[in-house]
């Protein structure tokens, strides 16, 4: 039998770090959670367990930890850009990074005081490889959003399985996943990241929508449209099914007053809205 080792990668998954600025008598938190990937001369370890060429995912942990406390936390993608360039910069067996950051907000509640903010997650992904190319993907998740109103469903294909019935009238509602990809030369991550959740919402709110994959679309739009510095935005999004509940045994009607809110199985849209010029995506998404 003849095999080869396929395309691999390794790392530590899921580093918690909370870094506190004590600059005076008013404090400021980031709570991150850090996924390093690396890959490169990893044949001997798989093939004869060599581990010359492993810098230990133990490592890599601690080399988040010890960044955070030379450098301080700024914008999650400029802290995963520091810790992909030194990994593969401090070891020829390294030839590619991927950092994966995910980062809670946390709101003030005193001057070192704080309560977390039950909203979404912001995220990125940076890669970058041992011939200077980098790629920088951020993103939100845990964004639940839903409209009472401006939400319909028909004209769908029917067959003999189909028992839906068409709606003028529904609620909308979803758990956004938004992932952007970066052209190069952002200026401010945060500054990129209000912009596009913000053009996410409004489009959210503002679209008449007779599917949820054409919610989709106008978001992707509308936040290409505000964020230049941006080539291709992909969204996932759970369709929240929201039943109306039956109240006719109790002589009452129910025009979409009173819901029934279903957790599974729930529609999943998934889509890309990318610039017709976008550049091609190489390694970005993986
Ligand atoms: O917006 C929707 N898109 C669908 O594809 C779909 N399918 C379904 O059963 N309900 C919905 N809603």
């Amino acid at each position: 039998m003849s095999v080869k080792l396929g395309p691999n990668r390794y790392g530590k998954a899921e580093t918690r770090l909370v870094h506190v600025v004590r600059e005076g008598p008013v404090h400021r938190i980031k709570d991150i959670t850090v996924s390093t990937s690396l890959s490169g001369d990893m044949e001997a370890v798989h093939l004869t367990g060599d581990n010359a060429s492993v810098l230990p995912t133990d490592t890599q942990k601690n080399t988040a930890y010890a960044f955070a406390r030379k450098h301080g936390v700024g914008q999650i993608e400029e802290f995963a850009q520091l810790l992909a360039r030194h990994f593969v910069s401090s070891q020829p067996s390294i030839h590619h990074a991927r950092v994966q950051i995910e980062e809670y907000a946390w709101d003030r509640a005193g001057p070192h005081s704080f309560v977390r903010d039950g909203g979404e997650v912001r995220t990125c992904v940076v890669h970058h490889d041992r011939d200077g190319r980098g790629t920088v993907v951020s993103g939100l998740t845990d964004l639940v959003v839903l409209n009472t109103a401006g939400s319909e469903f028909h004209g769908y294909l029917v067959d003999e399985y189909t028992t839906l019935p068409p709606t003028r009238d529904r609620i909308l509602a979803t758990a956004v996943t938004a992932r952007w990809r970066h052209t190069g030369g952002t200026r401010s991550y945060a500054g990129s990241y209000e912009k596009l959740r913000a053009a996410l919402l409004d489009a959210f709110a503002g679209t008449h929508s007779l599917s949820l994959q054409q919610t989709l679309y106008a978001m992707g739009e509308r936040a290409l449209s505000v964020c230049p510095e941006i080539c291709e935005v992909r969204l996932v999004m759970p369709n929240k099914h929201h039943v109306a509940v039956d109240l006719s045994p109790f002589g009452l009607d129910n025009d979409n007053v009173v819901l029934q809110a279903l957790d599974r199985p729930y529609g999943l849209i998934e889509g890309s809205v990318l610039r017709e010029d976008a550049p091609d995506a190489g390694f970005a998404w993986e």
